[in-house]
């Protein structure tokens, strides 16, 4: 996996850091985990590149050191793209001296270019030159051998200061309770976001805790795990006051943030999450199937849906044709709507192959019924030749 990073003079004592890796999931881990201790000079960009283009850009210790070494004073950070409610709860506290805003177009006309190398950073450094250009993909490769080291940390070094907390924490509703949805087929990159976020919210020195439903052990039973085998520390219980039990009440007060996963095998996932916002003012990120293999509801999840801030809808590959696949096709013939399993079992597709495979599915069945049934009274008939030749 590659990681760029890249260098864009925006004024005279201003640089952006920008990264970029090609998987959306890692991005935001990558970010945070380098993002760490702004010195008190770092001034705040502003922008908000297309999610096309999406970039974290990103203040950090060794971010300040490549800044340091290869640009002059400067004094560096911007934010990802993210909701402007999100944004100022960010940045709450900060004078507005120490933030500046880029226009947008300055910065995306740069970021939908091609990364490799900084040659296209020109388009906002005004005033750059072909040795900056250079000491750009230095800085590039700098942070191309540090990837590894950056994937692996834990959970990123504790925010030290209450500024570095106010700079990355996403603490978009702080002390006021929040929901946010995460659904969709399977495949599609729940558990994956669930994660992401739940770390997110851990490296800005929040107080996690991780659920999912018992009933999923496929990958072991304490951890939730994505179908990539991204891990977390989880607990695994049958409902979600067992969840509160299972921790205690002392933990749980403490908890800022819960993530769920599975949540559409809790039978008590709405009551549970209703007053963990509303009553103890816990933000919940909630990851689920919002329908079963025939597009039925399942569960509560989507009861969730009148209560939540946000519901994001996220879709995984037609296994078939590679289209945005919304549904999940069950391959096997059993009925009951809870069967645990994976790619043995379940396969994500669009809505021509649901709908074209449930109708190869139902003729098939069909068939089966006829033959069935003609067996059984060819069965029947052969017993009542039975009875009617041992009634003579
Ligand atoms: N058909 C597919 N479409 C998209 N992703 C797939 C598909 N098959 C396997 N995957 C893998 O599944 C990962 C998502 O896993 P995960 O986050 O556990 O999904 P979910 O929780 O929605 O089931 C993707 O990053 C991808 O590597
Ligand atoms: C569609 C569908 C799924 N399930 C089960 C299968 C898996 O164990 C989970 C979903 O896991 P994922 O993290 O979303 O990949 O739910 C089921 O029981 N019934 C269904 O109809």
């Amino acid at each position: 996996m590659r990681l760029l990073i890249r260098i864009m003079r925006v004024d005279a004592s201003l640089h952006m850091i920008m990264m970029e890796t090609p998987s959306f999931a890692m991005k935001s881990l990558h970010a945070k985990s380098i993002t760490n201790r702004p010195s008190p000079s770092t001034r705040i960009v502003l922008s908000s590149c297309s999610s096309r283009s999406y970039y974290s850009a990103c203040c950090g210790e060794r971010a300040l050191r490549c800044c340091k070494q290869y640009c002059t004073g400067a004094a560096v950070a911007a934010l990802k793209p993210l909701p402007s409610d999100m944004l100022q709860a960010k940045l709450r506290g900060f004078s507005s001296s120490r933030i500046v805003r880029v226009p947008d177009d300055r910065i995306s006309s740069s970021c939908s270019k091609s990364v490799r190398g900084c040659s296209d950073s020109s388009t906002v450094a005004s005033n750059d030159t072909s040795s900056q250009d250079k000491r750009h993909d230095d800085a590039n490769l700098e942070f191309q051998e540090g990837k590894r080291q950056i994937l692996l940390r834990p959970d990123g070094a504790a925010a030290e200061d209450d500024d570095e907390r106010r700079l990355f924490t996403v603490r978009e509703n702080v002390g006021g309770g929040a929901i946010h949805v995460i659904m969709g087929p399977m495949f599609a990159g729940k558990t994956t976001s669930l994660l992401q976020r739940v770390q997110d919210a851990r490296n800005a020195g929040r107080k996690v805790g991780l659920v999912k439903s018992n009933k999923d052990t496929r990958y072991g039973v304490s951890a939730v795990v994505s179908h990539d085998g991204i891990k977390f520390p989880c607990v695994a219980v049958s409902n979600l006051a067992a969840f509160r039990a299972h921790v205690g009440e002392a933990q749980y007060k403490e908890l800022e943030v819960i993530g769920i996963d599975e949540a559409q095998f809790f039978e008590d996932l709405f009551e549970f999450c209703q007053s963990a916002a509303d009553v103890d003012r816990k933000t919940l990120i909630v990851a689920g199937l919002d329908g079963d293999f025939l597009r039925r509801r399942f569960g509560s999840l989507l009861d969730l849906i009148p209560l939540a801030d946000s519901v994001t809808k996220l879709r995984a590959c037609c296994e078939l044709c590679g289209e945005p696949a919304a549904f999940t096709f069950r391959k096997t013939v059993d009925t009951e709507t809870e069967i645990i399993g994976g790619a043995d079992v379940y396969m994500p597709v669009c809505r021509h192959h649901f709908v074209s495979g449930q109708i190869a599915v139902e003729t098939a069945r069909n068939v089966l019924h006829v033959h069935q049934a003609s067996r059984t009274s060819e069965g029947a008939d052969a017993d009542t030749n039975a009875v009617s030749l041992s009634s003579f």
